[in-house]
């Protein structure tokens, strides 16, 4: 049987003839988005000029009303067609410049025909709408391309199995427009590709990895079962990747049903979001919101209190400023333990306990919480409280209307009409215009005078309506700090953070680990919001999360799947040094694990493993040669300093650009940039409010590098003065895992302990003593 492109030649050729398909596809698409949109433009040029607006008789503003609605129908409609064109013309323009990254040529059971499958971004279907010219890498058939090595293979299509032989697996160099190079491959996606791809720099976004997804991270893209998803993956194994093609595969397998909109991806830093934002767009699809858990608390309770952000948090126990109290808060408030304690303290305040505020309208109590406290607990008991309090909220808004109406008569009433507007006195005269059929006013003065001043308590009164609606008159923060004023005999932990827990609360100053269960229990009193349109959660690096706010996620978004991502190792909060991990603890969830490191060099990977805190013997690296990382052991500040610049200069002669300095806090990322500014290297320093990702030297502290990459890091100062707690040994990991080609780390003086426990075969040992500093540099 003849098989068909076999030679480069013949797969140039075809690359040819469907790139021209596509040329000529895109040239009349042109033409009619732009007719497409010069009617959208004359549209809303014309609007009113095609209708006639008449609003003088009620038949003829009825009339006016339909002919602007139909304008208005029609106009959408066009603006729809507009945006679908656009969007195909951008996905054809995507396809031109690569069209397809591989291949593979399959022979179904019982079928003659060999069909090659060619497999890009997108689908492109020929003229008769049934073969393809290519198949979008997410299309069922080419699961197979991720599946499986030349031989057996099978797919799933719609409820059938389809099994067969794939004859060939191939793979293209595409570049510029250009097929430079295709690899026949074996069992993985093209270790000889992977090669390529892994060997390049970095950037400044992340890219796609379609054309060289793996075979276990196919798993984790594909997955479609109806339970949540926890993916424990190595540094560097493709987590946050598998996650963007994750989306982008789920938005196309459940097309029509699942939107962007319906997505969420909750991220560790602003930094982060612009790092990952090409990469659904370069997949033709919508990008999905992207939200950090603190902004999330921020948006929630920022009104109200000053809220601690996880990195002021962090760089509390960094530098060693918590005090045990402070460190038994992060782990205790992160609990399920606390967690319990809070429902069953909500449970009781079915029978007793919660704190409500006066309801004043200008000094004046209206309703006092006394009365609102004996109200309430005279309500069903059986019923949960946010139910009561909305019962509640019912009888206050009717005896409002008493108290307004009470205030008709009212002296000061009179004297503040002028705070009324044109629009009140509009709005009365036509009132009694409206009212002058049915009702028989033998003064229209009076009259007008009623009209206002019920207008005036109106308005008066809104802010306070407002305020009830939302059920400000039950004192939440009051009724949360009576949790903690009897000791618990039981709970030696909750003991020791009651005071201090009380103190922060008075002073309206919520730590990060307090903001989540104050916002729980208070969600819990007064009602969830729940975001029922949400339908995929997706938690990147989500080791950082504890318990107590993964529990709450799970309550917000009640009808979503999750879908978790992270690593055990790289764990940076107290409470994730807790046997009771994030990422052991959903029921029910499938839990996939990635062991292949792709990100970093074979010698990389095999230093750092030795850092890591668990399972190092798991971490595998992906084969791919460079330099073995070095140690700078050095008797001075001074020389610290010199060694930096000496390896940043050392990287760029290697052609790295993306190089960054890492340290452990912020106060120290600021000293390494002050430092290089005086010796005129040029070096950005990233902090917590950097949303671009400039090119060149970074200097930032680890747990703002969480989750990206660069071309070559120094670690600054990894001595054991400075890194000796059990969380600095996972720091230090995080640290050095961020190196796709080259990794130094300075010490001044002795080097951290478990940097001694390394293999030392993978790295290179430099002591370097007695070079003195110049006198400006001696401090
Ligand atoms: N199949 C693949 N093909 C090409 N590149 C890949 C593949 N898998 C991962 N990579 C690359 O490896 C690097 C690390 O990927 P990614 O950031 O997704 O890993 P991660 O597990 O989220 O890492 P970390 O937890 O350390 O932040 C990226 O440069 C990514 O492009």
């Amino acid at each position: 049987m003849e098989r068909k492109y076999q030679s480069f030649e013949a797969e140039k050729e075809r690359f040819t003839e469907i790139k021209d398909v596509i040329k000529q596809r895109l040239t009349k698409l042109v033409k009619r988005v732009k007719r497409i949109r010069t009617d959208v433009l004359d549209l809303r040029k014309e609007f009113f000029e095609d209708v006639t607006v008449n609003l003088t008789e009620m038949d003829d503003a009825i009339e006016t009303q339909a002919s602007l609605k139909q304008q208005a129908e029609f106009l959408s409609e066009r603006e729809r067609h507009h945006d679908q064109q656009d969007q195909a013309f951008r996905q054809l323009s995507r396809l031109y410049e690569q069209p397809f990254f591989g291949r593979i040529d399959f022979k179904e059971t019982g079928e003659e025909e060999i069909e090659p499958i060619y497999i890009g971004t997108a689908s492109l279907l020929k003229k008769n709408e049934e073969d393809f010219y290519i198949y979008d890498w997410r299309a069922p058939i080419a699961s197979m391309y991720y599946d499986y090595p030349p031989g057996k293979a099978a797919y799933h299509a719609i409820d059938e199995t389809i099994e067969g032989e794939i004859t060939l697996k191939r793979q293209y160099v595409v570049k510029h427009g250009e097929l430079k190079a295709m690899f026949d491959t074996g069992l993985t996606i093209g270790d000889g590709l992977l090669q390529q791809v892994l060997g390049e720099t970095a950037d400044t976004t992340m890219k796609n990895i379609v054309a060289t997804i793996q075979q276990e991270q196919n798993k984790i893209i594909r997955h479609e079962k109806k339970q949540d998803l926890i993916v424990q993956g190595v540094a560097g194994s493709g987590k946050t990747s598998a996650a963007l093609q994750r989306i982008a595969y789920l938005l196309y397998r459940y097309r029509g049903e699942l939107t962007a909109e319906q997505m969420l991806l909750f991220s560790p830093n602003p930094l982060f979001h612009t790092y990952v934002s090409s990469v659904l767009p370069e997949l033709g699809e919508d990008q999905v919101e992207q939200v950090t858990f603190y902004n999330y608390l921020e948006q929630q309770l920022g009104r109200r209190f000053v809220i601690e952000t996880p990195f002021d948090q962090l760089e509390a126990l960094l530098t060693d400023s918590a005090s045990d109290v402070r460190q038994e808060n992060m782990r205790y408030k992160a609990s399920l333990d606390f967690k319990r304690k809070v429902d069953c303290y909500l449970s009781d305040l079915k029978k007793r306990g919660l704190a409500f505020r006066n309801i004043r309208f200008r000094d004046h109590v209206i309703v006092s919480k006394q009365e609102l406290t004996r109200h309430f607990y005279r309500m069903d008991p059986n019923e949960p409280v946010h139910v009561r309090l909305m019962q509640l909220r019912d009888v206050i808004l009717a005896s409002l209307k008493d108290e307004q109406k009470q205030l008709m008569d009212a002296d000061w009433l009179e004297d503040e009409l002028e705070l009324l507007d044109l629009d009140d006195y509009q709005a009365a005269y036509e009132q009694i215009e409206r009212e002058q059929d049915t009702m028989d006013w033998f003064n229209h003065a009076e009259r007008e005078q009623q009209i206002l001043k019920l207008r005036l308590i109106n308005k008066l009164f809104k802010p306070l309506r407002q305020k009830i609606k939302r059920l400000q008159f039950v004192d939440t923060k009051r009724t949360y700090v009576r949790l903690f004023d009897q000791e618990d005999l039981h709970d030696e932990a909750f003991n020791k953070v009651r005071h201090e827990t009380q103190k922060q609360l008075s002073e309206s100053f919520l730590t990060y680990e307090d903001a989540t269960p104050f916002l729980y229990f208070e969600k819990v009193c007064l009602g969830f919001d729940e975001h029922g349109a949400i339908r995929h959660v997706i938690l990147d690096e989500a080791q950082d999360y504890s318990l107590f706010q993964l529990a709450y996620l799970k309550k917000i978004y009640p009808n979503s799947q999750m879908t978790l991502l992270g690593d055990v190792h790289q764990t940076l909060y107290l409470h994730g040094l807790s046997e009771d991990h994030v990422l052991r603890s959903l029921e029910n969830a499938d839990v996939l694990t990635l062991n292949k490191s792709y990100r970093a060099t074979e010698q990389l990977v095999n230093f750092s493993k030795g850092l890591a805190k668990e399972d190092a013997y798991k971490i595998l690296p992906f084969v791919r040669q460079g330099e073995k990382p070095a140690i700078y052991e050095v008797d001075s500040k001074y020389m610290m300093f010199h060694k930096i610049v000496e390896e940043l200069n050392r990287f760029r002669s290697l052609a790295y650009e993306q190089l960054a300095i890492i340290t452990k806090t912020k106060q120290e990322a600021q000293t390494v940039t002050e430092w290089l500014h005086n010796h005129e290297v040029d070096a950005h320093l990233v902090t917590s409010e950097t949303h671009e990702f400039e090119p060149g030297i970074k200097v930032l502290p680890v747990y703002l590098a969480k989750g990206i990459e660069f071309d070559a890091v120094i670690v600054y100062d990894t001595s054991s003065l400075h890194y000796h707690t059990e969380l600095d040994q996972y720091l230090l990991y995080t640290a050095c895992t961020r190196a796709m080609h080259a990794l130094t780390l300075v010490s001044h003086q002795k080097v951290a302990p478990w940097l001694n426990n390394v293999d030392p075969s993978t790295y290179q040992h430099h002591k370097i003593m007695e070079i003195h500093a110049p006198k400006k540099d001696q401090d």
